[in-house]
């Protein structure tokens, strides 16, 4: 195959920051996507309906006039979230949920949730509002192996919230583990996963064999490859459950290759591509549609897009780095080559 029309495909889980920066991620990722899920890890968090609406706006305004491009904007939990917000978001199209941060699981997550169980309550008025719960699933105890915090998460956190929440939606974020996997299977219909293609493509040894690479540092930090492995057969098996989030996330070069690197792959510039790659390295191109642009769209009750996008076998390579308002940026897989291009028309 050297050339593969799809429909034009949507990304569940983004961040596209603030400021001057959304004159780069803005466009980068609507010259491929129609819809996003826009992250609320800004500082300070974007807490409420009318900080969203706001931010939403700034990103409008950082839109290219010749692209069409979606955002959908999920809103930050924390212990202060009110049933009348919950409400309020369930009312607004441009609102697609709550995000739960644990505290201290990633960036700009001190905000977040000390105690899930206190969420009950809220969590009662999402599931009866039909509001989407979308989470970031790592425990944070210090006692914890990093390696180990998205399973013991999906034990404590999540079996609970699903049992005694049958009907909640709940998206559980960049999974990266066959035990992610399994919860997500064994759950009902209103329990669905995004995979990141960092996930899809690398395992730990990308990490930190040869030298520490920086730039494929994010978390849920990459695992060893039996779980990548395990995160390939959901993606390549076609369930519904499991769809395309890149967790684009990018931060600036001297803020990732420093002596206390953030978290973080700003894959945008060539998200379809590299989910391409590794649909076509395993001759399953023929699922890149579903995964990237039929099922998330199914699982949040949206319309599948009208548009198509093209893409052509044409090896290129990604730039080493960009030039931003905010200073240089690596993106990930600076530097190496893909298999397919994306062309412009549609
Ligand atoms: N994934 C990451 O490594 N980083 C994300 C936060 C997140 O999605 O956890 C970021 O905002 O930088
Ligand atoms: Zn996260
Ligand atoms: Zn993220």
């Amino acid at each position: 195959m050297q050339q593969l029309t799809i429909t034009r495909p949507d990304d569940w889980h983004l961040h596209l920051r603030d400021g001057k920066l959304l004159e780069t991620t803005v466009p980068a990722s609507a010259q491929t996507f129609k819809r996003a899920v826009v992250m609320p890890n800004l500082m300070p968090p974007v807490t409420t309906v009318d900080m969203a609406l706001a931010y939403r706006q700034r990103i409008i305004e950082a839109l290219p006039a010749a692209l069409t491009f979606e955002p959908l904007m999920a809103l930050y939990l924390t212990a202060e979230t009110s049933a009348d917000e919950v409400k309020k978001a369930a009312q607004h199209p441009h609102i697609i949920g709550f995000k739960l941060y644990p505290s201290g699981a990633t960036t700009n997550s001190a905000a977040g949730i000390k105690s899930v169980e206190a969420l009950a309550p809220v969590l009662e008025v999402m599931q009866e509002q039909q509001v989407p719960l979308l989470v970031h699933g790592e425990v944070t105890d210090a006692d914890i192996d990093i390696f180990d915090r998205e399973k013991v998460f999906i034990d404590r956190h999540l079996l609970p919230i699903t049992t005694q929440f049958p009907q909640l939606r709940l998206v559980l974020e960049h999974i990266t583990t066959g035990d992610a996997v399994d919860f997500v299977n064994g759950s009902n219909d209103n329990v669905a996963a995004t995979i990141t293609p960092q996930h899809l493509l690398m395992n730990r040894n990308d990490l930190l064999v040869g030298g520490v690479k920086p730039h494929n540092y994010c978390l849920p930090i990459l695992k060893r490859r039996e779980h990548q492995l395990r995160l390939q057969q959901a993606a390549l098996s076609g369930s519904s459950k499991f769809f395309l989030g890149t967790d684009s996330a990018p931060h600036v070069k001297a803020n990732k290759e420093t002596a206390c690197g953030c978290a973080g792959c700003y894959s945008a510039p060539a998200a379809l591509e590299l989910y391409a790659e590794f649909f076509d390295q395993h001759k399953a191109l023929d699922k890149l549609e579903n995964f990237a642009s039929v099922n998330g769209a199914a699982f949040y009750g949206f319309e599948r897009n009208q548009q198509t996008v093209t893409l052509i076998r044409k090896p290129w390579s990604l730039p080493a780095s960009l030039d931003t308002a905010d200073g240089v940026i690596v993106p990930y897989y600076a530097g190496q080559s893909l298999q397919w291009q994306m062309t412009k028309h549609r």
